[in-house]
């Protein structure tokens, strides 16, 4: 399966934030996003994520599933939790994955992010970590090929950027995609780097 982008333009409130992206992203593989602030890593993601309108230029995933786009291919981790706070941890966590095509009993998610003894807890009373960890549950709970991350690592202890490798890992020894736009190093060997120049 191989992700690719070809002359894609990026344009916001009438701007132009990039043009002529061009970059391909094959099974086991991770794309890293870096750039200044505003040079448009989030916007990328939410493109690929079907999120966002292409100004130009195009974007096709070869390999998948042709019935489905993308997005529906895909994670998208954004900047936002995207938690509702009066539901428990469980419940938000079968919430997503009923919204994501799953039956809401996901096994392991919440052990494998480390907030099962936290299952029964209101999303509202959960650190700014634990609420990263819990939407990052999701990528876990239910297969997808492609993981779009923003900033992945925001609000993660040590202990849990650990974890994340790990499941990014997993996620690409089994043959998945990340796209992730950071300004940290995440740990994966390997990643290629894909700096975004703004448009002056
Ligand atoms: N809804 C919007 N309307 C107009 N302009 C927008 C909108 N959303 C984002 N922009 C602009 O698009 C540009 C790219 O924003 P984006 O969030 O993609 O950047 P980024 O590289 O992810 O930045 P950061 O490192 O700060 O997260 C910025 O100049 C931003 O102000």
């Amino acid at each position: 399966m191989t992700l690719s982008a070809e002359a894609l333009c990026c344009q916001r409130g009438g701007r132009q934030v990039f043009e002529s992206l061009s970059f391909s992203v094959a099974s086991g593989r991770a794309l890293l996003v870096t750039g200044r602030n505003g040079a448009g890593k989030s916007s990328l993601l939410r493109m690929i994520a079907g999120l966002l309108r292409i100004a130009g230029g195009k974007l096709t995933l070869s390999g998948g599933d042709d019935e489905r786009s993308i997005g529906e291919q895909a994670h998208y981790l954004g900047h936002l939790d995207a938690l509702k706070p009066a539901l428990s941890v469980e419940e938000n966590l079968s919430f997503w994955t009923r919204y994501l095509g799953g039956d809401g009993q996901p096994p392991d998610a919440l052990a494998a992010v480390g907030l099962d003894s936290l299952a029964h807890l209101p999303a509202a009373y959960l650190s700014a970590g634990q609420k990263r960890r819990l939407s990052i549950a999701r990528l876990v709970a239910i297969k997808r090929p492609l993981w779009l991350l923003d900033e992945p690592t925001s609000a993660l202890d040590t202990k849990a950027q650990a974890m994340l490798l790990a499941l990014m890992q997993a996620h690409l020894a089994g043959g998945g995609m990340i796209v992730a736009a950071t300004h940290l190093p995440l740990g994966l060997d390997g990643a290629t780097e894909l700096r975004l120049e703004q448009v002056p």
